[in-house]
């Protein structure tokens, strides 16, 4: 029997003290597809969706349009403007029933400091919506949740309205076969800065070297040109198919989707239990069994990239050891294996104390030292100086977080930026004293692999 659950609430929005009326209803759906879903709000809610699925597979989650969103562009306390909000919003919520929990979904940029000019222009530091139609597929239970925010306290009508709208989504999302997407036809690729960017590898191992800093992770982009305009659940389609070990995700603002595979979390919270993971040090895939075997067990031995993971790992658990008792820190990394690439890693957990969230921990923990650097203020200092562009959210905090406290945000890596006919894809890796321009160079081609591949195009050994 189908089951539906139905709540009104008032509820203040802002330091205003705005009165706002919060309706919300949600239904158990018999299976459907996640994409079919995202692809049924291509005319309505273009700009408006996300698309989010964990590594395990046991969490996927679809926004179509935008109930109310959480933006802004604070550079100091942008994660605590979002919690204070998200908190007043949801404060009258029914607390208990993870699948009747409203979802907010978004992203913090890598860096709100940075104003170059280009893809970004205009997207928010913070932004984070929660969706007029949410769907959530949980250990293959699948939800259907409408919110509704409106000062309209006889708003009834406009939630019928929805609830139409909601029939008409899932309808077309409860499909017999999925349908597949071709992928997208590449006329140009460009390098921007190739050359810039080998010369700062240099740079930036002189700078460690004078001991200003010991790690840097620096990163670049390949610009694609496309024949047609390419389609966000085309890319999508492409991604859930070829990415099945990543998170996926994909986040839409205005002309923009944002889109990626990434291995590597950053924090999950669930019943008060945090987990993060320390991911760095890289080597390829080996073409047969004993090749892929001995490229592992190379990487594992390797110093430059044990001290790369090392850096990672030091820092993460000293913020667990801030945030959290009954700590699980392995002693040594293990390999993480993925489609093109095999990294270091190092899983941490703890149990989380009573006044830390997922937000704090998110805010403490941006940028990790794979990300970023060693000292953080150092090395953002120097990604500002050496990095020619704007990495917008490309190694940023991307996920989401419900009224309880619980969500889980990954790294943003292994990503590009869709508009319209052009794609963005961005890659890096981190810079120690013994690092070396080519082979840096070398491993960033490995990272573009995964979403090259998504949008038709290949890169040669
Ligand atoms: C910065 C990226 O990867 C990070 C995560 C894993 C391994 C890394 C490395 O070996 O350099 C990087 O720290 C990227 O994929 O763009
Ligand atoms: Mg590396």
């Amino acid at each position: 029997m189908q089951q539906k659950w139905y709540q009104a609430t008032e509820v203040e929005v802002d330091s205003l003290g705005q009165s706002l009326h919060f309706y919300m209803e949600t239904m158990e759906v018999s299976h459907l597809s996640a994409l079919a879903f995202y692809a049924a709000g291509e005319e309505c809610y273009k700009g408006e969706r996300f698309y989010w699925q964990n590594r395990e597979k046991t969490m996927t989650l679809v926004g179509l349009g935008h109930a109310h969103t959480i933006q802004n562009n604070k550079k100091n306390d942008r994660f605590d403007a979002v919690e204070a909000e998200w908190k007043s919003l949801t404060k009258n919520c029914l607390k208990g029933q993870s699948e009747l929990q409203p979802i907010l979904f978004g992203g913090f940029t890598f860096d709100p400091q940075n104003n170059v000019a280009g893809e970004w222009t205009g997207f928010p530091e913070a932004y984070f919506a929660l969706a007029t139609f949410q769907l959530v597929i949980r250990d293959d239970k699948a939800y259907v949740s409408i919110h509704l925010l409106t000062q309209d306290r006889h708003g009834e009508a406009q939630f019928e309205a929805l609830r139409k709208e909601r029939d008409h989504l899932v309808h077309a999302a409860q499909v017999k076969e999925v349908k597949t997407y071709s992928k997208p036809e590449i006329s140009s690729y460009f390098e921007p800065y190739k050359d810039p960017y080998l010369a700062s590898i240099d740079q930036v191992t002189a700078l460690i070297k004078q001991k200003k800093a010991d790690k840097v992770v620096i990163a670049r982009s390949l610009a694609l040109q496309f024949k047609e305009e390419v389609t966000a659940p085309q890319v999508l389609s492409q991604i859930i198919h070829e990415q099945p070990e990543s998170y996926l995700f994909g986040l839409e603002h205005e002309n923009l989707l944002f889109f990626g595979a990434s291995p590597e979390r950053l924090v999950k919270v669930e019943d008060g239990r945090a987990f993060s993971s320390c991911v760095a040090g890289s080597i390829k895939r080996g073409k047969t069994a004993e090749e892929d075997e001995a490229y592992g067990q190379s990487l594992l031995q390797d110093p430059k990239n044990g001290g790369e993971h090392q850096y990672v790992v030091d820092m993460i658990a000293d913020t667990f050891r801030k945030n959290c008792v009954d700590i699980t820190l392995p002693e040594s990394p293990r390999l993480l294996k993925i489609r093109d690439i095999q990294h270091l890693y190092t899983p941490v957990e703890g149990q989380l104390n009573k006044d830390a969230t997922i937000l704090q921990l998110t805010k403490t923990l941006h940028p990790t030292p794979a990300l970023g650097g060693v000292p953080r203020m150092e090395a953002l200092a120097a990604i500002r100086k050496y990095e020619p562009m704007n990495r917008g959210l490309y190694a940023a905090p991307i996920g989401w977080l419900d009224a309880e406290g619980n969500g889980e945000f990954a790294v943003a890596i292994r990503s590009a930026a869709l508009l319209h006919d052009k794609a963005y894809l961005y890659a890096g890796g981190g810079i120690v004293a013994d690092s070396e321009p080519q082979s840096e160079y070398d491993e960033t081609l490995v990272k573009f692999r995964p979403m090259l591949r998504a949008l038709g195009g290949q890169l040669h050994e």
